[in-house]
């Protein structure tokens, strides 16, 4: 396993591949854990070789967002990976061949200040899906990813690239970004892990300890009240978005719904009955509040498919 911090020799070794192989890239931020390795399992048995990308991108952060507490462990990060090659099948399947690991000043030539109005260069935009749902709260937000994938997609120059499922609106942002740039790249999303009680796993749960911990699943318990509704015949999205809500308020003051909705998965419409015959995604993000000094609010983002 190879780790490349510059785009130079990154692509020294990229075009040193023979053209019959194939590159899988599993992009993150780093902090990896069990979704992560998900996915990069994934790519290893579709792909002769597996790219992580590791970069913690400034351009998806606000000035007020958390870019400066973001969990950084790439030794074990690195360690993770190892582990994984270690564990796939020795017959056939592909490896995590590198690590991309690029720096700031690689990724952002002209700098990447977190006020817009103070940023300089190119910059992609997949409108208008980045303005719904985490769009609303995060308006910076899919700009920056849709403006690193980007580069990371023409950097790595994958054949495939794999997503998860816990970033549904990610998913179709790249898919439309895909499509409308031409890129030849397939996009494989891999569904969402999730610890013991259902939590999805997400690198910023490290900042959820005790109490807080416990009540983060409420995200997870609303999804659960609509869906079951659903599979018991409700399909007014009205009737089914009203439980969910119910839950997070009866979960009392230590969380706090942004948003809770019901999207047809092209243009993320909201629908008002959740039909049978093509998938609807259900997704919400809620706020963990701090409880005690020095605890920042925390933000989750869940969905579940209704199909
Ligand atoms: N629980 C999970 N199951 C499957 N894939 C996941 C999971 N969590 C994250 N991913 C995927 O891993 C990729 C990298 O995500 P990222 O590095 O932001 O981690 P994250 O856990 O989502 O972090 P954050 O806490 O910042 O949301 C994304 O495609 C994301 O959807
Ligand atoms: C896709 C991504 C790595 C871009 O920075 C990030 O948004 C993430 O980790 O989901
Ligand atoms: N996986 C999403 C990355 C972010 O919240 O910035």
């Amino acid at each position: 396993m190879q780790i490349y911090n510059a785009v130079s020799t990154y692509r020294a070794w990229r075009q040193s591949l023979p053209p019959t192989s194939t590159v899988g890239v599993v992009p993150t931020m780093g902090a990896l854990h069990a979704g992560h390795i998900s996915l990069a399992r994934a790519a290893a048995s579709e792909n002769t070789h597996v790219v992580v990308t590791i970069f913690l991108n400034p351009a998806q952060f606000s000035p007020t967002e958390d870019l400066a507490a973001y969990p950084k462990t790439l030794e074990t990060d690195l360690q993770k990976l190892e582990e994984l090659n270690a564990s796939l099948p020795s017959d056939g399947a592909g490896r995590v061949s590198a690590v991309f690991v690029p720096t700031v000043a690689e990724m952002y030539p002209a700098g990447i200040p977190l006020v817009r109005d103070q940023q300089i260069g190119t910059f992609v935009e997949v409108i208008p899906l980045s303005a719904k749902l985490e769009g609303g709260t995060r308006p910076h937000f899919f700009r920056g990813v849709a403006t690193v994938c980007t580069k990371l997609f023409n950097i790595t120059r994958p054949n495939k690239v794999y997503f998860g499922q816990k970033d549904v609106q990610q998913t179709v942002i790249i898919r439309r970004l895909l499509l409308d740039l031409q890129f030849d790249i397939e996009l494989r999303v891999i569904p969402t892990e999730r610890e013991k009680d259902g939590l999805a796993m997400s690198s910023r749960n490290v900042y959820l300890k005790g109490r807080r911990r416990d009540v983060a699943i409420t995200i997870y318990k609303a999804l659960k009240t609509a869906e079951g509704m659903y599979e018991g015949g409700e399909k007014r999205a009205s009737v089914l978005l009203e439980a969910a809500r119910r839950v997070v308020e009866d979960a009392g003051d230590e969380v706090k719904l942004d948003y809770i909705s019901l999207n047809e998965p092209q243009l993320l419409e909201e629908v008002e009955t959740v039909e049978q015959d093509r998938g609807v995604i259900l997704s919400a993000a809620m706020w963990v509040l701090p409880r005690e000094e020095g605890e920042g609010t925390v933000r989750l983002i869940d969905n579940l498919i209704l199909s």
